[in-house]
Order: C-alpha cells, then structure tokens, then sequence
C-alpha cells in the first residue's frame, strides 16, 4: 500500500497540488482521473520519486520515500515498475534487450537467469517467441505489452502507469487494462494508473481517485462513480457520450 499523506506542490506561483491525501491500495487498480491539468501526472511523479513534494509525505507500506537515506530510496525505487506514456521503448533494441535493460542497470543476475526471466515476462503478456523482433516490427499494442513486460521485469511491488491506452483503438485499450488489472491481482501489486478514460474507469477502477484543480474531490469505485453528487465529476464522467446516453 501506498498512502499519500497531505501532498502540496507549486512551481512559482502555479499551486499545482493542495493538500492530496488517499491510499493506493496493494491488489487493486488504484486510478487517478481528472481533467488537463489538474496535478495527476506532477501527483505521480511526486509518487515515482522523480519530484520532490513541497510539503507532506509518501509511505511505501510504511516506509517514507522522501525521509530515507539514499540507499533507502534506491531500496523503494527498485520496488517499483513504471509504464511510461507511449511505452517509451529503446528503438535501437529488440524486445528481449528492451525488457532485460532494467535486469541490466540494476542487477548483477547471471545472463541464463536473466533470459529466463525476460522470457517468462514476455509470455505473461502474451509475446512469447518476439523476443527478437525490433520495436518498430511490432504494432502499438504489442509495444504497449513490452513495456508492461519491462516494467515487471523486476518483480515490482508498486507499478505505475500513465495513459497506458493513449494512442490505442477502443478494443487493445481494453485488452491492455485487463492484462494491467490481471497482473495487479496476480502479483498482489499496489497499481497506479493515470488515465482519461472513462471505459477504464469502468474496467478496472477499483479503487477511483477524482482530481480537480489540484484537490481530490471524491474518492470511490466503478459502481459508485456514476451515483456521485459532485457536480465536477457529473461533468467530468458524462462529457462520455455512451455514458450520457446510458444515464438519460
Ligand atoms: N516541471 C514543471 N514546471 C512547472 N510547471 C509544471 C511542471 N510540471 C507540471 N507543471 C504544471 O502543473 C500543472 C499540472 O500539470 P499535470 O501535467 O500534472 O496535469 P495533468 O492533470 O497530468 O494533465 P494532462 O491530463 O493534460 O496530462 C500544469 O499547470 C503544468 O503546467
């Protein structure tokens, strides 16, 4: 489990986050929806360790990111797999070197132990056999698959993903949520997606963290989110056609 404990966070004079409490919880699909702009991508890499909160704190089943010492930190990072936007892939490498480079920077494994666990990562997203492929062989949400590969390619206890459908058609977007939500729950992974969508909400939202203007203004699952009162979120959820037209 994650608990985000009264994070505040501005760049000069721009108040980006104002106080974001919640717990991202260990075996679910923690998501954080909201608007452009609302502090969801600085609130995750607030999260990933990459900016440091103004004030407030982050503990990573118990343990405090920003109070540790180096090693520490090193400790919690390692713990951690993250889904970039767009995948982020080493386009000069094939899928195996893509997947292993995390193996590579932060392990000494020796390279059969490595191959294997390259390999077992690669079936469990279902791209058995493509390890020599390049990333521009391959179609979006095969490389979409690849970095989930990568990112639990070091047995992560908290993965991060942003926009994880951005760029896909409707039909991958939702093949990629199930394999993000089947990973969660096989792995008992403190997951943290930040997404738009609200066909992910529906999928996989188990646990819904709402943005607006820096504050989380409400906080529950997918069967809860379409009976809210707040009236930023009624906005927000129903600009979705389909989800307009399923509620009138
Ligand atoms: N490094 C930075 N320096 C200055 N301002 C920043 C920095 N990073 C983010 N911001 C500002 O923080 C605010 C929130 O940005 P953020 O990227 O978190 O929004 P978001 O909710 O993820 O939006 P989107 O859905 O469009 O990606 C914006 O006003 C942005 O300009």
């Amino acid at each position: 489990m994650i608990e985000i404990k009264d994070i505040v966070k501005s760049f000069g004079d721009n108040d980006v986050l104002k106080g974001i409490s919640c717990e991202l919880r260990q075996g679910e699909t923690n998501l954080i929806i909201g608007g452009s702009g609302t502090g969801k991508s600085v609130l995750l890499k607030c999260t990933i360790g990459l900016v440091r909160p103004d004030s407030g704190s982050i503990l990573y089943n118990g343990r405090s990111f920003y109070q540790s010492d180096k090693e520490g930190q090193q400790a919690i990072r390692r713990e951690m797999g993250v889904l970039f936007q767009g995948g982020a892939l080493f386009d000069s490498q094939t899928v195996h070197q893509n997947v292993q480079f995390p193996l590579d920077m932060l392990t000494s494994m020796p390279p059969d132990e490595k191959n294997d666990r390259v390999a077992f990562c690669l079936q469990r997203v279902g791209l058995e056999n493509t390890g020599k492929l390049m990333p521009s062989e391959i179609s979006g949400g095969m490389k979409k698959r690849v970095a989930i590969a990568r990112a639990i390619v070091m047995n992560p206890k908290y993965l991060f993903c942003d926009e994880p459908n951005s760029g896909l058609d409707p039909l991958t977007g939702v093949k990629i949520d199930e394999l993000i939500r089947e990973i969660t729950d096989e792995y008992k992974i403190t997951t943290v997606v930040i997404t738009h969508d609200m066909n992910s909400v529906m999928e996989i939202g188990d646990n819904v963290i709402f943005l607006y203007k820096g504050r989380k203004l409400w906080e529950g699952d997918n069967n809860a989110i379409l009976h809210t009162d707040v009236k930023e979120l009624k906005e927000f959820i129903f600009a979705n056609k389909l989800l307009r037209e399923m509620r009138d």
